[in-house]
């Protein structure tokens, strides 16, 4: 069984509420909180014994922490199983929606964690699932996904694409334009490249759009990337061609749902970067592995980058891509997404 396959089956179990044993020297096996049934659950733990692991983020947010802790902000919390903490309350204590609405949950008692490069590894795989980063550890169990732990570490989720189908996609106002899918190795995404029109000489004008469903598609006016997208395909034809990348990197790589959880977040006074943090994850999950794969697969080795966000730059430059040129990209704020750009600059380090 070749080894990405061994991440993608695990990330598909955790999905779908099944278990997944992450083998090593200090083996885990363990369900999301999230997918995994409370009859499941009873199955694999009838003593009602399984202590829930959680991001050391959310136990910072739930002031968990211990100070052995602080100093590495990011090492997994395990909390001890007793009888209040039940599916339901393991739910409320790992996505923050209710953390407004809800009476204090506890007493918590965390556990000591011998396993943590595995827990980490475990609370990745769940984030690689769109899935929150809390997991129930349970006993050894037959049924389980195995992967092994170094296959998680490193580049475990450093992805390859392949291209599935190119076509002739005919845009309003745009010059000749062709549609490219490409399926990412890991996550089972289907990526997408516009390649607009002709070019070459110069290195070409390229976009790395990170999938928004609410503001592609719905025109939210809480971010700017409706206006973003529309823009960035006309700027790329007045160049004379280039590039959009359509990457599935909801949510700043968070997911759609989890993205819909940090907005009720800001529902109630948290900010974008805020939002995610309490969630128990990173404030921005992407990686554009993908999007440089891609690229190579197009044979274009040298861009002109369309952005404000410098991280694009290093980590296309860091892929091996070479970012001959940024070139801005703003739009004019609105009412509803000012303070959004304004914590972008202030937190996100984009530029002005
Ligand atoms: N988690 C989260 N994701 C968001 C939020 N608002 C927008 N997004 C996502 O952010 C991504 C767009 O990223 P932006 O930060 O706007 O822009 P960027 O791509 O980093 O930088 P530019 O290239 O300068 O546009 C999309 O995947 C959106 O779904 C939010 O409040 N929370
Ligand atoms: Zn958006």
């Amino acid at each position: 069984m070749s080894r990405r396959s061994a991440v993608e089956r695990a990330i598909a179990a955790l999905r779908t509420g099944r278990a997944v044993r992450i083998e090593g020297a200090e083996p885990l096996t363990f369900l999301s909180i999230e997918t995994a049934t409370p009859e499941l659950l009873q199955a694999v733990d009838p003593e009602n014994k399984a202590p829930l692991l959680l991001s050391g983020r959310r136990a910072a947010a739930l002031s968990l922490a211990s100070e052995r802790d602080a100093a590495d902000p990011a090492r997994p919390v395990l909390i001890e199983r007793q009888a209040w903490l039940d599916p339901s309350a393991a739910l409320t204590l790992a996505d923050p929606a209710q953390d407004f609405a809800r009476a204090p949950i506890g007493p918590l008692k965390p556990l000591h964690l011998e396993a943590n490069a595995t827990a980490e590894a475990a609370l990745d795989l769940a984030r690689a699932a769109g899935l929150l980063p809390a997991v129930w550890l349970i006993p050894p169990n037959a049924a389980a996904v195995d992967v092994p732990l170094e296959e998680l570490s490193g580049d475990a989720f450093r992805p390859e694409v392949t291209l599935l189908a190119r076509a002739r996609l005919p845009l309003e106002d745009m010059p000749e334009t062709q549609i490219f899918a490409f399926r990412g190795s890991d996550d089972g995404q289907d990526h997408v490249a516009l390649l607009v029109g002709a070019f070459g000489g110069k290195p070409p004008l390229i976009r790395l759009h990170s999938e928004c469903l609410t503001g592609d598609v719905f025109g939210s006016l809480k971010c700017d990337c409706g206006p973003q997208l529309k823009e960035a395909l006309r700027l790329i034809a007045a160049a004379g061609g280039g590039v959009l990348l359509y990457l599935r990197q909801e949510g700043r790589g968070i997911g759609l749902a989890n993205k819909l959880r940090a907005y009720a977040l800001q529902d109630r006074g948290l900010d974008t970067v805020e939002a995610n943090l309490r969630l128990g994850f990173g404030d921005d999950e992407r990686d554009y592995a993908h999007a440089a794969a891609i690229l190579r697969k197009l044979g274009i080795e040298e861009v002109r980058l369309l952005t404000n966000n410098p991280r694009k730059v290093e980590a296309l430059e860091a892929e091996g891509i070479k970012v001959a040129e940024r070139v801005a990209h703003h739009m004019p704020a609105n009412p509803h997404n000012a303070d959004y750009l304004q914590v972008k600059r202030a937190k996100s380090g984009h530029l002005p």
